[in-house]
């Protein structure tokens, strides 16, 4: 049996961020704080409405972009990983890997509900606050979000939901 769909796309020069983070690999290897002019894309799929739009891209495009400037000029932390550990006081936020302890500005972090602060999470994040952001303009019109999240020049983390 044929499967058709139609699909928007958006991928925009203004979907950059520029952002610290560091992540743990390979079991305790923990990154030096280092940062990246991420790339975003946006990828809606679902049938034609009365205006044969899958969903205005214009609409996608402004939900996308008000998740990338929320993280543009930040330090990226995880809410959940099981040894970076968070804190925040009334001025400074803080961040803890076994001996090493990193403080910051308040406002000049963003903590995300992830484990590690990997592009694929990253693209988990942005996609729930899209689908969040939009859900009454988009209602149940689509079927499927799939954010990417571009780290260095084409190495992406790619998250997709099917709603
Ligand atoms: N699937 C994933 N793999 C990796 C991720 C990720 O998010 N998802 N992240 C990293 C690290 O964050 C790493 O810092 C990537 O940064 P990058 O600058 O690309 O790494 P390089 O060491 O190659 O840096 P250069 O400065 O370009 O040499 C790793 N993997």
């Amino acid at each position: 049996m044929s499967h058709s769909s139609y699909r928007v796309e958006v991928a925009k020069e203004q979907f950059v961020f520029s952002a610290a983070h560091f992540i743990t690999f390979a079991g305790d290897i923990c990154e030096r704080l280092h940062g990246h002019n991420y790339g975003v894309r946006a990828a809606v799929e679902g049938p034609l409405d009365e205006n044969r739009y899958v969903v205005d891209f214009i609409a996608l495009r402004d939900a996308v972009l008000k998740q990338t400037q929320a993280l543009d000029h930040h330090v990226i932390l995880p809410e959940r990983h099981a040894e970076i550990i968070v804190s925040s006081d009334e001025k400074e936020t803080t961040a803890t890997f076994r001996d090493r302890r990193w403080v910051f500005p308040n406002e000049d972090c963003v903590i995300l509900p992830v484990i590690n602060t990997t592009a694929e999470e990253i693209a988990r994040v942005i996609a729930e606050r899209v689908i969040e952001q939009t859900k009454e303009q988009f209602g149940s019109a689509i079927t499927l979000l799939e954010i990417g999240v571009d780290e260095n020049h084409g190495q992406w983390g790619v998250f997709r939901m099917s709603i």
